[in-house]
């Protein structure tokens, strides 16, 4: 499923996030990438998403190098993608509902359909009763499961997420982990980028360190 060949990253003016990155990750399996601030995880994250480009190496998704992606083909990646980035974007005007239904309004998904798609979504993460809640009425850790079903509405392969148990107390972490082991377990290829591994018991770890690879 994702296939990182001798990836290096540099950010200006010459920052080595991320330096001669091997490794591999089958469909269906459930990864957790660990390591300090800085480490070069979220980095590791926005190369699959192709929100950065690599500066050497290939990183392959479902056997496309999508390092060197067209701006038209992005879209085709995005749609198989689901994505919990630290910035969750919600929109604080809208509802619970509204918000995990754009990503399907955007690609002009036919609306009944939407809609239950909408409502089997924040099912999943125990949203079902605050559709039409605004997100600032909710707590810490049930904007993040927002996040979640809105990144899992479009039904994605792969499930990619950037500290999704940050800022949160130890129960809701574990409540947020548990999500995302159930979409693990429902078949979804699953990567989180944490600093909290313990959370994530059935996954293997790849551990980072200054954009190394920690054997
Ligand atoms: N857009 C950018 N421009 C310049 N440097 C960057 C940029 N993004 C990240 N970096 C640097 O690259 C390195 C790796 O950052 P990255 O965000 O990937 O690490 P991280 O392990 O996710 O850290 P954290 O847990 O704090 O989010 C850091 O030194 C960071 O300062």
């Amino acid at each position: 499923m994702i296939r990182f060949d001798r990836v290096a990253k540099r950010y200006p003016p010459g920052i080595d996030a991320l330096s001669t990155l091997s490794f591999e990750m089958a469909a269906g399996e459930i990864l957790v990438v660990s390591g300090h601030s800085g480490a070069g995880k979220s980095t590791l994250i926005k190369l699959i998403a192709a929100i950065e480009q690599p500066t050497s190496g290939a990183v392959l998704v479902g056997g496309r190098n999508v390092g060197g992606l067209a701006r038209s083909a992005l879209p085709f990646l995005r749609r198989r993608l689901g994505l919990v980035l630290q910035d969750q974007k919600l929109l604080f005007d809208r509802s619970v509902f509204e918000n995990v239904m754009l990503p399907l309004a955007i690609t002009g998904f036919p609306p009944k359909e939407a809609t239950q798609r909408v409502r089997a979504a924040l099912d999943k993460v125990g949203l079902a009763a605050r559709e039409k809640a605004l997100p600032i009425a909710l707590s810490g850790g049930e904007q993040q499961r927002l996040a979640i079903a809105r990144a899992v509405v479009s039904r994605p392969a792969l499930l990619l997420a950037d500290e999704p148990t940050a800022h949160l107390d130890a129960e809701t972490a574990t409540d947020v982990a548990r999500i995302f082991h159930e979409f693990h377990r429902a078949g979804v290829t699953v990567l989180i980028a944490t600093y909290d591994g313990q959370l994530f018991p059935e996954a293997r770890t790849l551990r980072l360190d200054h954009g190394h690879l920690v054997p």
